[in-house]
């Protein structure tokens, strides 16, 4: 600070309190910023010291964090050091496992090699064993075969010999057919338990060969037992009409040869007889069906195979004539009868017994046939007049028998005939016989087939003599049991009148096998009609027809029973009328 007043000396002490004021404002002023200086210091270092602590405790943090990662990864270490501990002790155990394996299955690998090479040379062994067996099967079949071939000519042998002794004795052959199961049979009768009805429909008859019949006979508290039939041919249920029927052709053979030949159907109703003799086709819708010709019976291919036959014989040395009866209620039916109109009906006709002692029709309609096409347009014109109802046991049962009859006349030449005393016998009978028999129709035939107009001719037609044969094609009505076809009123009549004439058939068969000097054939008109075929010399064939199901059991017995009584019938030598050998070479 200046000095007041007036002494002093003056400007130095002002210079000098100037230089000293101006020294202390420059400290105060150094003294002023330092203390700024200081202050920012001071911030600075609050500042620093902020950062500081919030750095010890990021410091702390980051040391607390690095304690517990430390610890982390210290039990990490811990745990990976016991991990990886038991994975080498897992790999040890691997190890020593997949030795143990690799030496197993060295093991199995040798046991199974040593196992392939057994079988393989089992094998072979096996291999070697069957080309032995396959050898030795391949002789057994030769030798089987052979035997069989043996076993079919000894038969053919045996039948030829066994028909040569039916021939000589006179015996009826009897074939049995044993139909299929068929749906009808399933159908109850009346009051039938369940049960019952369950076991009728049981098979009880069997073909165990083809000459032998099993019937199972089993009756409610009795003990079972097996009845067998034997005959000359037996067809089980899968047979066919084919099979049949190659039976029965030879017959047609033998027709031509000069013999008489009857083919006669009998049975229980239903059980095949019209199916057998004419097939479905003419059974059921009563025509002749082309297509189906496996279905026929055997009146149709008869009549087929006949006239096949006789294409192979000069032309016009055989005639066929046919006549179609029926016998109803013990009733002669003459089927191809015509009214006025050409129309035919049935027109009831008598049976006789011609001075010769053999049956005869007067008046019977025989009409000649070309073909086996007329015939059965023939036979189904009567067919539809034939009476037929249903029953209890099937919807179309015929209700009388049917006699269809084929008459070849055969034309030869007097010097062709045999010169013995029998066969001259045997001319003269038939010649009479056919002069006698029809005689309309028959002269107009001979007359026209033999007229003559100069000497030489009429020479000539004197030589020329007929020779008859016939084939009798019988579809008998059905045996039944009136309880088991459940028939009333008129049916029961007619049912009453068929049992009547079938125990007639039966009774002639007993005389004729009895030789008793009475045959009674005039008993009913079936026998009578039938007298020349089953009395006579004609070949005879029962085609017995059998239903397989216990249901029929006492029909089917019934019938065995007349087939076995009909074999033991011994008629004599069957004749044979004396026939040259005509040929189309000739
Ligand atoms: N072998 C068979 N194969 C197939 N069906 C058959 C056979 N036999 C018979 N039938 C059938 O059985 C039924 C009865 O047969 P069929 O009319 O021939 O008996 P039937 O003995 O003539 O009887 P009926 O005496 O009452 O006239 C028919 O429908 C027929 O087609």
């Amino acid at each position: 600070m200046r000095p007041r007043g007036g002494f002093g000396p003056g400007p130095v002490w002002a210079q000098r309190v100037r230089q000293l004021e101006q020294r202390a404002r420059a400290q105060e002023e150094r003294i002023i910023a330092l203390e700024t200086e200081n202050a920012a210091l001071h911030l600075k270092l609050a500042a620093y010291q902020g950062w500081a602590g919030r750095s010890v405790d990021e410091i702390l943090q980051l040391y607390s964090a690095h304690g517990q990662q430390q610890k982390l990864q210290s039990s990490v270490a811990t745990h990976l050091h016991e991990a990886i501990k038991r994975l080498k002790q897992d790999m040890k155990s691997l190890h020593s496992f997949a030795l143990e394996l690799s030496k197993d299955f060295q093991r199995q690998y040798k046991a199974c090699l040593y196992q392939v090479l057994t079988a393989v040379q089992g094998i072979q062994l096996q291999n070697e064993a069957m080309q032995m067996f396959q050898m030795k099967a391949f002789d057994l079949e030769q030798s089987l075969q052979e035997v069989t071939e043996r076993y079919e000519r000894e038969k053919q042998k045996r039948r030829a010999l066994h028909n040569s002794l039916v021939e000589l004795r006179g015996n009826i052959r009897v074939h049995c057919r044993i139909r299929p199961s068929l749906p009808f049979d399933h159908a109850a009768g009346h009051s039938v338990s369940q049960d019952r009805h369950r076991s009728s429909l049981e098979n009880v008859a069997y073909a165990i060969d083809d000459e032998t019949v099993l019937v199972k006979c089993s009756r409610p508290g009795h003990a079972p037992i097996n009845k067998t039939f034997q005959f000359e041919r037996v067809y089980n249920a899968t047979e066919s009409q084919d099979t049949v029927f190659a039976d029965v052709a030879p017959l047609l053979t033998s027709l031509l040869d000069g013999y008489n030949v009857c083919i006669m159907a009998y049975g229980q109703t239903g059980s095949g007889k019209t199916y057998t003799m004419l097939g479905p086709q003419l059974e059921e819708n009563l025509t002749f069906v082309d297509e189906d010709e496996s279905e026929l019976g055997i009146i149709p291919r008869a009549t087929q195979e006949l006239f096949r036959l006789i294409s192979e014989k000069p032309p016009g040395s055989y005639w066929v004539e046919v006549s179609v009866v029926e016998v109803y209620n013990n009733e002669v039916f003459d089927l191809l009868a015509k009214d006025s109109c050409g129309k035919v009906f049935g027109i009831k006709r008598d049976v006789v017994t011609t001075r010769e002692g053999k049956s005869d029709v007067p008046l019977l309609t025989y009409e000649t046939v070309a073909n086996a096409s007329e015939f059965l347009h023939l036979v189904i014109k009567g067919l539809q007049l034939r009476v037929r109802h249903p029953t209890l046991v099937h919807a179309h049962s015929s209700r009388s028998h049917l006699v269809v009859t084929l008459t070849i006349t055969t034309i030869v030449s007097g010097d062709n005939f045999g010169t013995s005393w029998e066969d001259e016998q045997i001319n003269q009978r038939l010649n009479k016989e056919a002069s006698c028999t029809y005689p309309q129709k028959r002269d107009s035939k001979s007359t026209s087939s033999s007229r003559a107009s100069s000497p030489a001719q009429l020479e000539a037609a004197e030589k020329l003599k007929q020779v008859k044969t016939r084939l009798q094609l019988v579809d008998l009505a059905g045996s039944e049991c009136v309880g088991m076809s459940g028939v009333t009123g008129a049916a029961l009549r007619e049912t009453s009148f068929i049992n009547r004439s079938l125990s007639a058939l039966a009774d002639v068969l007993g005389a004729i096998a009895e030789q008793r000097s009475h045959v009674p054939y005039r008993n009913s008109k079936l026998t009578h009609l039938l007298q020349d075929s089953v009395g006579g010399d004609a070949k005879l064939l029962v085609m017995l027809c059998i239903s397989p199901s216990q249901k029929y059991l006492t029909e089917s017995m019934q019938s065995l029973g007349f087939g076995t009584r009909a074999r033991q019938v011994q008629r004599g030598q069957i004749k044979k009328r004396n026939l040259p050998v005509l040929s189309k070479t000739k």
